[in-house]
């Protein structure tokens, strides 16, 4: 029997299935306090399932959860541990103050008297252990995405949390704002909290854990210090026969006849904006977020249209295609199966001359489409909403794929997919180029900007700088430009 008052974390069988998908097998864990645990593995292979039994939201269908040695059906409703999700639970329209208090039992000075002051020297002590020198009156919505993940982060400190369990809280942040809160973490476990952190980004593993855990298919397969490992080796263990992302094979370039151009667009605070994409090449942009990054590729898209300047078309009929920005708002419809959401846009292309629509020809396409990217789970008649989100965002990469435009416009495109699924992206999009498509990629990633990009620029101060070969740009040079 351990001391009660210790955190250990013990995981025993734990096992989940829906329906008969057994998305858990068996699940075995300790996890001391003041870790560092990197929480790893494949789109689909169950962390979040993992964290959502955690958190009380799922229940397990066998297994034990022990916390310092006591038996509990979750952790959602201990006091010890936090939860920091992508949503992070914190209202906009309040002051960080308010959102401290939010759910908290009022702090009474006397009677009905809450004792204001003593809630706010609270939520600014908080603040300052996350690196936030921010008045605490300060409005949400005035905070960049990452100082609100901080606040968050300062939250659950603030409500006594010795456990965080933090689910790809990073994975929409801008690098840097990203960086922020991982050092913000490593200095609450260096504090001695734990800290569990799901994640797709090697160099967050590297940087900040003291241990890997890698889930694959369900099941925990490696364990290991994080001491001593470099990127080569997680990928290695996350993929096994890993093929590095890095190595692409060189597109020999066909000609680069211009098919789209922005000539002078002004929109908003951007512009004057001049952009030339020609078929067979891809062109990266990048930018902070506010910078009108997304802007620019949904002016080149169609989606939004110039106040002044013009786009200019190669030839009548230029088709595109999209992956949005944000896959939450903008992306799958829930209740439509795989299929059907890869399908939407494309249907035109299974019609037969008569305008029959050839549904198994749809269903082939669609099926090799998916099987390219690895969805999982690998029925296309899976409803969408019970996808991960990697797996979201690969199948709204997907219906990009089968409209087989000239043009392809890329928001994030490996925004929350795992290592190999990326190569295989940064694959599928060199092969688009190779066939003659024209492709803006408009992404935060450095990765992908030097992994699939011929020429990059950046978006600052409402302009476009400049693109330039990639060859000619250090590593570092590109993750300052993002
Ligand atoms: N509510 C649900 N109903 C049915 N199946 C589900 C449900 N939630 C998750 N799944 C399935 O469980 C599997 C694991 O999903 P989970 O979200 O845990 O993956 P993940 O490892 O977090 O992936 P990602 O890295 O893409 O976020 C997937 O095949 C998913 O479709």
């Amino acid at each position: 029997m351990q001391d009660p008052g210790s955190h250990t974390l013990e995981v025993d069988g734990l096992r989940k299935s829906f329906g008969s998908n057994e998305v858990l097998k068996g699940i075995n864990l300790t996890i001391r306090s003041g870790e560092f645990i990197g929480l790893m593995g494949p789109n689909g292979a169950g962390k979040s399932t993992l964290i959502k039994i955690l958190a009380g939201v799922y229940q397990a269908s066998s297994g034990q959860i022990r916390l310092g040695g006591r038996t509990l059906t979750s952790l959602g409703d201990t006091e010890d541990v936090a939860f920091i999700h992508q949503d992070l639970g914190l209202v906009d329209a309040l002051t960080i103050a308010e959102n401290f208090a939010l759910g908290n039992p009022p702090q009474r000075l006397f009677g009905p008297i809450l004792n204001k002051r003593a809630e706010r020297t609270s939520a600014a002590r908080a603040l300052g252990l996350v690196g936030l020198d921010l008045s605490v009156d300060t409005l949400l919505s005035d905070l960049t995405p990452g100082q609100k993940t901080l606040v968050a982060v300062a939250r659950a400190m603030d409500r006594g949390a010795r456990i965080l369990i933090v689910d790809e809280a990073t994975s929409t942040l801008p690098p840097r704002d990203a960086q922020g809160v991982i050092l913000s973490l490593a200095a609450a476990a260096a504090a001695g909290a734990t800290v569990v952190m799901v994640t797709h980004k090697l160099s967050e593993i590297l940087e900040a854990t003291s241990r890997v855990l890698v889930i694959l298919d369900g099941e925990m397969v490696r364990d290991a210090p994080t001491h001593g490992l470099d990127r080569a080796a997680l990928v290695e263990m996350l993929m096994q026969h890993e093929s590095d992302p890095h190595n692409l094979d060189d597109a020999s370039h066909q000609t680069r006849d211009p098919v789209l151009e922005l000539r002078g667009v002004h929109f908003e605070d951007l512009g004057p904006i001049d952009l030339t994409l020609n078929a067979g090449e891809v062109i990266g942009i990048s930018g902070l977020p506010g910078s009108g990054l997304h802007d620019i590729a949904l002016l080149v898209n169609g989606t939004l249209k110039p106040h002044k300047g013009e786009v200019v078309e190669s030839r009548p009929r230029l088709t595109r295609a999209l992956v949005p920005p944000h896959r939450e708002s903008q992306g799958g419809f829930g209740e439509l199966s795989i299929r059907e959401n890869m399908a939407l846009s494309a249907l035109g292309r299974w019609r037969r001359l008569s305008r029959v629509l050839k549904p198994r020809r749809e269903e082939l396409d669609c099926a090799r489409v998916a099987s390219e990217l690895s969805i999982k789970p690998a029925s296309i008649d899976t409803t969408f909403d019970i996808l991960s989100g990697g797996n979201k965002q690969k199948v709204i990469f997907g219906r990009a794929l089968l409209l087989n435009p000239d043009v392809f416009v890329l928001c994030e495109p490996t925004r929350g997919v795992d290592v190999g699924t990326r190569s295989e992206i940064y694959r599928l999009i060199r092969e688009l180029a190779r066939g003659g498509a024209a492709v803006l990629v408009a992404s935060s990633d450095a990765e992908d900007l030097f992994s699939v990009c011929d020429r990059v620029a950046l978006v600052a101060d409402g302009r476009l700088q400049q693109l330039r070969p990639v060859s000619e740009l250090s590593t570092s040079e590109l993750e300052l430009m993002v």
